[in-house]
């Protein structure tokens, strides 16, 4: 038995079956009511806590559980509620939280972007105009909740005012410090009322610390922790940082907490410099993530022990406490209910159960020596096995990885070949995913329906969707993605190397979930994957009928991947699969191809230091799986995120003939790169956010299409929606559409007008 202690950040929302989600869904659609609702959510808390304890965490996240995001959680404890909510005085009702985080006929949505660089979303809180003050005590009442109904003895979480900030919106950096400043006293009040009802540890996340921070930024964090530390005395603060190694250890570990978080998986080589170099604090508890929390292989515990043992050299035992590196949000719940993955693997994994099952073990290691030897012998067998061949398959080296001609000239080609009109107008690939369909899929996954009923299914949903697009008017369609469950999923299920579960649910936002496929051997090519639904959707048009694929970037960041090669390895192995599949779509005639790399920016690292690497690597994947085309062949690749300014000249060096993106997230605000004229392809501008239920006027599509028009030749132009419109009603897509056509059509108009 040693002396160090496990701790955990925080557990899956989701539950075993999805069951969270599908109690926010009914409660939704008002067939639960809020009473049995929030019953509902406690069950499912208390449950969650109780399964932590029975797996003998020592120090058990309290408050990380949310109805729906963290982040909106922290801001609707602050009152920091938009005016076009309404008015809340105290509590926010529980139609408030939604109302923010969904939107509503009058009021919409707050904005969603993603948590760092995982498939995470979060509600951006807006700060303009508020006045912070505390609704509730949100830690107190779920500590006490916890001591009460289970004599759990929990530690809270709570998000850092550092982060909080830095993550909102609505305010000019030099207002930074003030809104910390309103913030404090509402963190004193949590943590003074938290020491009061005898809580012994809280946790404070400031996850950017891993990002970066600016000198007087370091400077109001230190401020800050002096405050904080000094108005609760006898309660200890963690300071909990995750996803790297931190921007300036020496001042984090100079600072006046209890306990310092720190991640030994993600930043480990630096992470260990920093301590081995700068040493530990002696009065400081080190709270080492050394379990993996992003993925889900299980731990390789020799390394894990080796890796206690120096930081044992450096911080004395009773000062340690072992724990994921995160939240263990990231990962699914747990490896029991999966039996359909080869045997090797499912030895080889541990989602959030199993990692809490590897704390125990690595706090005692002597009483778990069959885990521990289990642990090692799986993943020895994992390395040996055959689908890990490890030399790289041969046509790696001699695929092309650029186009013969370069842009200017394919599209003077394209021009002839496709005689499109001005400003076309096209869709980014899926339509409504209707329950129907989703339950069609169920049950033919389930063999209760033939897979000759299913394939007629999709194909009537097809036909549906062409004289849709007939009747809209639309240019360039698709086929609309009815056979697929999932962008990503959809493709892991027909790659060989890649293996997809029953239950390994991840959340992504509210909601919406994702199931990652994993990524665990090397990755290849067996057949063509989406040839039938695009032929069968081409055979029933004359308009071109865009093929559409995800890209090798967006699969790799968007699935759990072995850890035993490097991602760049992985990732030029999966574009050499999507060529394959490219070249089987323009062997059968489809010449219009999009390649969706909404991941591209997304997965960027978190460090502006490693940015040109990774950049170097995906661009030159996305090159391989989009090069093996004929000149006249037109590539399209889709992002839905609109932060492109600094990666501007990488979007360029995709080289894909047309690149759509959202912008209706950046307020109509054009983006900067593109005013300035530095992005001379092909550009689809998302005209109408799909997000939202609303449906956008011809009149502000037109607005927004004519101001692009001011800074970006027609001749280039695109008009499409910003992303896909899978979580969208059949009736407000086909509404929406026709006003774009409409917007579309008046604005050719009078630029052919002006052209005469
Ligand atoms: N991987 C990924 N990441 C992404 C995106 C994306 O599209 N894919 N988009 C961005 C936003 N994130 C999103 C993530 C998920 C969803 C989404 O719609 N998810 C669906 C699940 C999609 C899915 O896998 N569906 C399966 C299984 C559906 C299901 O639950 N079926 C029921 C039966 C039908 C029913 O009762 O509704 C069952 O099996 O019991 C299918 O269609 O086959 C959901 O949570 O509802 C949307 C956006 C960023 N990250
Ligand atoms: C998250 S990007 C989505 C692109 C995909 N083709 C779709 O339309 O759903
Ligand atoms: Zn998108």
């Amino acid at each position: 038995m040693t002396n160090i202690k496990s701790s955990s950040l925080g557990y899956p929302r989701l539950g075993e079956k999805r069951e969270w989600k599908k109690a926010l869904e009914s409660f939704w659609a008002g067939t639960m009511g809020e009473e049995d609702f929030e019953r509902r959510m406690k069950e499912l808390r208390l449950s969650f806590l109780k399964k932590q304890k029975e797996k003998g965490l020592d120090l058990i996240p309290i408050g990380d559980f949310s109805c729906y995001d963290h982040m909106l959680d922290t801001a609707v404890m602050f009152g920091i509620v938009p005016k076009r909510f309404g008015k809340s005085a105290g509590r926010v009702p529980l139609s408030t939280y939604y109302a923010m985080a969904r939107g509503t006929d009058k009021a919409p949505a707050c904005e969603m972007t993603k948590w760092f660089n995982t498939n995470y979303h979060y509600i951006v809180p807006e700060l303009e105009q508020s006045e912070p003050f505390l609704t509730e005590n949100i830690p107190l009442k779920f500590y006490q909740e916890a001591k009460k109904e289970l004599g759990i003895e929990g530690k809270p979480v709570i998000v850092g005012p550092i982060t909080f900030v830095k993550l909102s919106k609505g305010y000019e950096p030099e207002e930074f410090s003030s809104y910390v400043d309103k913030l404090l006293p509402l963190y004193e009040t949590i943590l003074t009322e938290l020491e009061e009802a005898g809580a012994s540890w809280v946790q404070i996340d400031e996850p950017i610390l891993s990002v970066s921070l600016s000198d007087d930024e370091w400077q109001i964090l230190k401020q800050t922790y002096e405050h904080l530390t000094t108005a609760a005395p006898h309660l200890k603060i963690l300071l909990q940082t995750y996803f790297g190694s931190v921007d300036d250890y020496q001042r984090m570990i100079s600072l006046p907490v209890a306990g310092i978080g720190l991640d030994f998986v993600y930043g480990r080589s630096e992470t260990l410099h920093n301590i081995h170099v700068h040493g530990f604090p002696s009065d400081k508890v080190l709270a080492a993530g050394v379990i993996d929390g992003r993925n889900i292989w299980r731990a390789d515990f020799r390394e894990k022990l080796g890796l206690l043992e120096q930081l044992k050299e450096i911080v004395r035992e009773e000062n340690i406490m072992v724990q994921p590196s995160c939240s263990l949000l990231h990962v699914p719940v747990t490896t029991e209910l999966e039996k359909d993955i080869p045997q090797v693997l499912q030895d080889s994994l541990a989602f959030a159960d199993e990692k809490l099952m590897e704390l125990a073990v690595l706090k005692n290691p002597s009483a778990h020596e069959d885990i521990l030897e289990n642990s090692l012998r799986s993943r020895e067998a994992l390395a040996q096995s055959s689908f890990r061949c490890l030399s790289r398959p041969s046509d790696i080296k001699e695929i092309r990885d650029s186009r013969p001609l370069p842009f200017a000239e394919r599209q003077k080609l394209q021009e002839e070949k496709w005689n499109l009109p001005l400003l076309p107008t096209t869709t980014i690939g899926s339509f409504p995913q209707t329950r129907e369909v989703r339950v069609k899929r169920r049950d033919f996954r389930k063999g209760d329906i033939s897979k000759q009923e299913y394939v007629q299914y999709i194909q009537k949903r097809i036909e549906e969707w062409i004289n849709i697009q007939e009747d809209i008017g639309l240019d360039v369609f698709v086929h609309g993605e009815f056979e697929r469950n999932d962008m990503v999923e959809f493709f892991g299920e027909k790659l060989k190397g890649i293996a997809f579960t029953s239950y390994a649910w991840v959340q992504s936002y509210g909601s919406r979930c994702v199931k990652p496929p994993i990524i665990y051997g090397d990755v290849e090519y067996i057949k063509p994957m989406t040839v039938e639904e695009t032929l069968y959707a081409q055979s029933l048009t004359d308009k071109p009928v865009k093929g559409m694929l995800t890209g090798p970037v967006t699969i790799l960041n968007w699935s759990f991947v072995r850890d035993d090669i490097a991602e760049k390895e992985v990732c030029e192995q999966i574009a050499v699969a999507i060529s394959n599949e490219v070249k089987a779509l323009e062997e059968a005639g489809i010449e219009m191809i999009q390649v969706d790399e909404p991941a591209l920016r997304e997965g960027m690292p978190l460090k502006e230091k490693e940015w040109q690497e990774y950049l170097d690597w995906s661009v030159r994947a996305f090159r391989i799986a989009t090069s093996q085309v004929k000149d006249t062949t037109q590539i399209h690749t889709h992002m839905c995120y609109s932060e492109f300014d600094d990666i501007i000249e990488d979007i360029r060096a995709l080289d894909a003939d047309v690149v759509s993106i959202e912008t209706s997230r950046s307020h109509g605000e054009l983006i900067k790169a593109f005013e300035t004229g530095q992005y001379d392809k092909g550009i689809g501008l998302g005209v109408y956010d799909i997000h939202s239920p609303r449906i956008p006027s011809v009149h502000e599509i037109k607005d927004m299409v004519e101001r692009a028009l001011r800074v970006l030749p027609p001749s280039l132009f695109w008009v499409n929606p910003d992303c896909g419109l899978k979580t969208r009603k059949e009736s407000e897509t086909t509404a929406a559409l026709k006003n774009m056509v409409q917007a579309a059509q008046d604005v050719r108009l009078s630029v052919q007008q002006k052209q005469v």
